[in-house]
């Protein structure tokens, strides 16, 4: 059997991350993607930080599984960090490079659905700027067209919906 990697998919302020987060905490492994900005806080969750330099070295050594360049920064996953870990938080346009290079390994996409109005709500709650909502809302409409998942999971209950995902990961390994 390949092994199996859960991908979390969202658009913006559905809950991807703080789903992820809880799930780390009941024992599950979550990839950190490496990135080259700067952390936006002390101890920021999500993501390694690295410098250029470390991000060609990855890169010399063929390394690096999944890639995308936001803002002039590198963002990258590993090889590595896709066979060591169980949840991965990635967008659908990730996912397809994903699975075009990686043959061994099967990915099993997670959706994690929120209606627009309460994604607006929460990002607002969050303190995330009128225009950077706007944006997000807009660049997730196009990301997101027409894409397929094998799951979609309601977050409106949050303990709710970790049960669900936990349900999902929990019947997927044990599939024969
Ligand atoms: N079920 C829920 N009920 C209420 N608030 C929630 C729920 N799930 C998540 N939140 C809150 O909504 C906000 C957005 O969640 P989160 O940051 O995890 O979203 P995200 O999908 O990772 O967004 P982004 O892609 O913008 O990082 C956070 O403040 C989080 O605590």
């Amino acid at each position: 059997m390949k092994k199996k990697l859960y991908i979390l998919m969202a658009y913006s302020g559905a809950g991807k991350t703080e789903i992820a987060k809880h799930l780390e905490t009941k024992g599950y492994n979550v990839l950190q993607s490496y990135t080259t900005r700067q952390p936006r806080y002390e101890n920021e969750y999500g993501h390694m930080f690295c410098t250029a330099e470390e991000y060609e070295e990855f890169k010399s050594k063929g390394e690096i599984a999944a890639y995308s360049l936001i803002e002039g920064n590198h963002y990258f996953s590993t090889k590595n960090q896709l066979y060591n870990t169980d949840i991965y938080v990635c967008d659908p346009d990730g996912i397809v490079d994903l699975k075009q290079k990686t043959k061994d390994i099967e990915f099993i996409t997670i959706y994690i659905k929120v209606d627009k109005s309460t994604r607006i709500k929460r990002m607002q709650k969050r303190g995330d700027s009128v225009d950077k909502i706007l944006s997000r809302i807009t660049q997730d409409g196009i990301k997101f067209r027409d894409k397929k998942f094998d799951y979609k999971v309601v977050n409106y209950d949050f303990d709710k919906a970790v049960k669900i995902i936990e349900f999902i990961i929990k019947t997927e390994n044990e599939e024969v």
